[in-house]
């Protein structure tokens, strides 16, 4: 298979079989052991199609006679990847992109799928200068989902919170290629020593401005290639993520619930900041995704990671006030992070945001009561939606008297906030959205 059609594949596993993009995405990388230039051309290919996905489909929508949804997903694959090559891509020659889907509708395909696409992709080449987007003043919500890219439920909402500038700024963030960023494993290395390190294989890098064991490596090196994660001195998490553990603050000999842990990104990092003597219990509702805190715990040769098959709604009765400091790092509608997971930014829908505040408040609910009076209870999210955040909290509060906020910019000051509470937006902040809580129960 050529690497248009390993894309097509790719594509096809994610938008029909639901795939995880990243996760489908790596799996071909290794696969396939690409060339440096393959590996760009065919990540490009899927992961820009994948952010184009609604324009891409508003193109389609202009010119073809059949609804989307009726389309034979195969076909519907092969029209979206040529679509992007031929609007999104300035290198690709349109002959190319035309005359490479054509042949895949034949072999993936048949005759008159073939002929359909053709048609298709040179109907759209011909028409293009028709394809114009609505400008601001005739339709704000239209212009900005489709030229960044969102859904327009959630550029609505968006605009409804923050305004139009600021929710322009905040699509503009989210239609980016996020950079690769790195924690340190400070068991193992320096954030000095692997900058270095990295300086020297000739990887641009530089240090996060917040967290203090972030590396941002610019210039989109494969993660196949990078040493550090092969040995175990870093690890990939992102730089609002890193946050966290900092704000949990655990201490030697402490005992810390992460109570929604995998795949154990802060519970690893939990145990590298409480040292040795420190032991993290990592605990999440999916017995598949212990695996994964466990490979991610040996990987960076931390040996004071536990697991927990457990749900956050009822660990509070089994493990009532046995944890120094408890982490909630609830299931959340994700939208701090849409730049990520690109194709998660097409499977979001209204719902999540009704129905995630009720499990979010029996998580914390239940995990507080593991807390030891004294200890401490850390709520995080990856949105910046204040149903499942500052009202979470506030709701819990009232409840629970027996604790109070702390000031989380105590624990790690971050630039322009002073408190309680750390809401990261994207457009302010130039980060992720993010959501962090730091209560103490009284001793
Ligand atoms: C935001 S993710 C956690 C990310 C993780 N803390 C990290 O940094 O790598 C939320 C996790 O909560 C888990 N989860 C969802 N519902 C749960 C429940 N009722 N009890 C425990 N874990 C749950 C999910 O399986 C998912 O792994």
């Amino acid at each position: 298979m050529n690497v248009r059609e390993i894309a097509f594949q790719s594509l096809l596993t994610i938008c029909r079989d639901e795939g995880y993009s990243n996760i489908v995405v790596s799996k071909a990388i290794q696969t396939h052991q690409f060339a440096d230039r393959d590996r760009r051309f065919y990540t490009e290919l899927v992961y820009g199609t994948l952010r184009c996905l609604n324009y891409l489909d508003w193109i389609i929508s202009q010119i073809s006679t059949r609804k989307l949804q009726k389309l034979d997903p195969v076909c519907l694959a092969i029209i979206r990847l040529g679509l992007y090559q031929i609007f999104g891509m300035t290198k690709v020659p349109k002959s190319a992109a035309c005359n490479e889907a054509v042949k895949m509708a034949t072999k993936f395909g048949n005759r008159g799928m073939a002929k359909f696409v053709n048609a298709m992709l040179r109907n759209s080449i011909r028409r293009r200068s028709q394809f114009v987007i609505p400008d601001k003043g005739e339709n704000i919500v239209a212009h900005l989902a489709l030229t960044y890219h969102q859904q327009e439920w959630l550029v609505r909402r968006w605009i409804e919170a923050y305004g139009p500038d600021d929710t322009e700024r905040l699509c503009q963030y989210f239609d980016t290629i996020p950079p690769l960023c790195l924690r340190v494993n400070t068991a193992q290395t320096s954030r000095e020593e692997l900058l270095a390190d990295l300086e020297k294989q000739g990887l641009p890098a530089r240090p996060a401005a917040i967290s203090p064991d972030g590396i941002y490596l610019d210039g989109n090196p494969g993660i196949h290639e990078l040493t550090c994660l092969r040995d175990g001195r870093a690890i990939i998490q992102d730089e609002p993520s890193q946050l966290v553990a900092h704000i949990v603050d655990p201490q030697p000999h402490e005992v810390i619930f992460d109570v929604c842990a995998a795949p154990g990104g802060k519970t690893t990092h939990l145990a590298t900041l409480g040292g040795p003597s420190c032991v993290v219990y990592g605990g999440d509702i999916h017995e598949h995704k212990l695996r994964l805190i466990e490979y991610n715990a040996q990987k960076l040769g931390l040996k004071n990671v536990r697991t927990l098959l457990q749900n956050g709604c009822t660990i509070g009765q089994k493990y009532a006030g046995k944890a120094d400091r408890v982490l909630v790092d609830a299931p959340c509608s994700g939208l701090g992070v849409l730049r990520h997971k690109i194709d998660l930014r097409w499977r979001k829908n209204p719902s999540d945001l009704r129905t995630l505040p009720a499990l979010q408040r029996r998580i914390l609910d239940s995990a507080s009561q593991c807390v030891r009076p004294g200890g401490i209870l850390v709520y995080s999210t990856c949105t910046m939606n204040d149903d499942e955040n500052s009202r979470i909290v506030a709701a819990f509060l009232k409840n629970h008297p027996e604790f109070h906020v702390e000031n989380a910019t105590q624990w790690l000051p971050v630039p322009g906030h002073e408190g309680p509470f750390i809401q990261l937006l994207p457009q302010r902040d130039g980060l992720d959205g993010f959501f962090i809580a730091r209560m103490k129960k009284e001793g």
